[in-house]
């Protein structure tokens, strides 16, 4: 059991991270969202003991690995943001290199390094210079390197960011698999809400250095029970339509989507004439109304007051 309590962290008078309690038990699978600067990597780089927090602590089965680091090190593996790999060395020379820094020799050391390298798809490839590689190759790689001493829990820190749909669907079919039928432990911060949702147990949101809500996804969902989303699809933007369902009392909130908008209203409060009735003053043409219950993304949107990835 991983747990991090009160933690805090300060550079200079910047607060990053602010009183973060964090639980992640055994074969659990949790993610951290947040938009830019929310604090997530500060956090992790505190839980990877790689900077020191100014408050607080972060334990493992309920021992300060803050004081004794080399207690997480052994079995935690990282997934770091930026690829972290050499780049004119073969797939199989870096998994072999980084194999010896968790003091992996010989023949465990080969056979963990085919087996990491079959479980992210590059056996077939492992002889290849890292520099041919697509970026999700890459990405693979650096997962395959940080399996390779069979640590019992993982950190993932945004590992899918810029990689080809398909290389993307692979890491999460792993991730999934690792943690559903080996019992991996998995941390996974991401900016995308559909992965968190796919992948974890429990979801964590951070804004402004805080953890300000943490649940199942419908236990998050629920938050918003109240509450309902209107999609308004628009023959093209009217800014002054927009601005005058913002003066609305009955709408909560207006968010402009790549066809339209959408609104947050109080459920049985919907007011749809009044909808109408503005959007005929002002000349926008409403092509599609569609009512729904509130997705994670509407949570999300409630609580920090930001899109995930503005
Ligand atoms: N070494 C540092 N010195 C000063 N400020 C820092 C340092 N590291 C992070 N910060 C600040 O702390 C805040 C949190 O940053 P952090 O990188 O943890 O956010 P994040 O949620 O991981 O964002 P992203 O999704 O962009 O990686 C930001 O305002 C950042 O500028």
């Amino acid at each position: 059991m991983l747990e991090t309590i009160g933690l805090k962290k300060t550079f200079k008078r910047h607060v990053a991270v602010d009183d973060a309690n964090l639980l992640l038990k055994k074969g659990e699978s949790i993610g951290l969202l947040g938009p830019n600067g929310a604090g997530k990597s500060t956090l992790i780089s505190m839980i990877e003991t790689l900077i020191k927090p100014t408050e607080g602590d972060v334990t493992w089965n309920e021992k300060s690995i803050i004081k004794q680091p080399d207690l997480l090190r052994p079995v935690l593996g990282v997934v770091p943001q930026e690829i972290a790999l050499y780049k004119e060395l073969s797939a199989y020379e870096n998994v072999k290199f980084f194999g010896k820094i968790y003091k992996l020799t010989g023949k465990e050391l080969e056979e963990r390094a085919e087996a990491v390298l079959k479980l992210v798809g590059l056996s077939d490839r492992q002889k290849d210079l890292v520099k041919t590689f697509s970026g999700g190759m890459q990405r693979r790689l650096n997962i395959a390197v940080a399996l390779l001493h069979e640590p019992e829990v993982i950190i993932m820190d945004e590992p899918t960011v810029g990689i080809d749909p398909q290389s993307r669907n692979y890491i999460l079919e792993m991730v999934r698999d690792l943690n559903r039928e080996q019992g991996l432990t998995v941390l996974y911060t991401s900016h995308y809400m559909e992965e968190v949702e796919r992948l974890c147990d429990r979801i964590y949101i951070m804004d402004n250095g805080k953890v300000i809500a943490n649940g199942t996804k419908e236990e998050l969902i629920a938050i918003l029970s109240e509450e309902e989303s209107i999609e308004l699809v628009l023959e093209k933007p009217i800014s002054t339509f927009k601005e005058a369902l913002e003066m609305e009392p009955s709408i909560l909130r207006v968010t402009q989507e790549s066809n339209g908008l959408k609104l947050i209203v109080p459920k049985n409060n919907r007011k749809l004439t009044r909808i109408f009735q503005l959007a005929e003053q002002h000349d926008a043409s409403i092509t599609n109304v569609n009512i729904q219950i509130p997705s994670l993304e509407d949570v999300f949107l409630h609580l920090t007051g930001k899109k995930l990835r503005d």
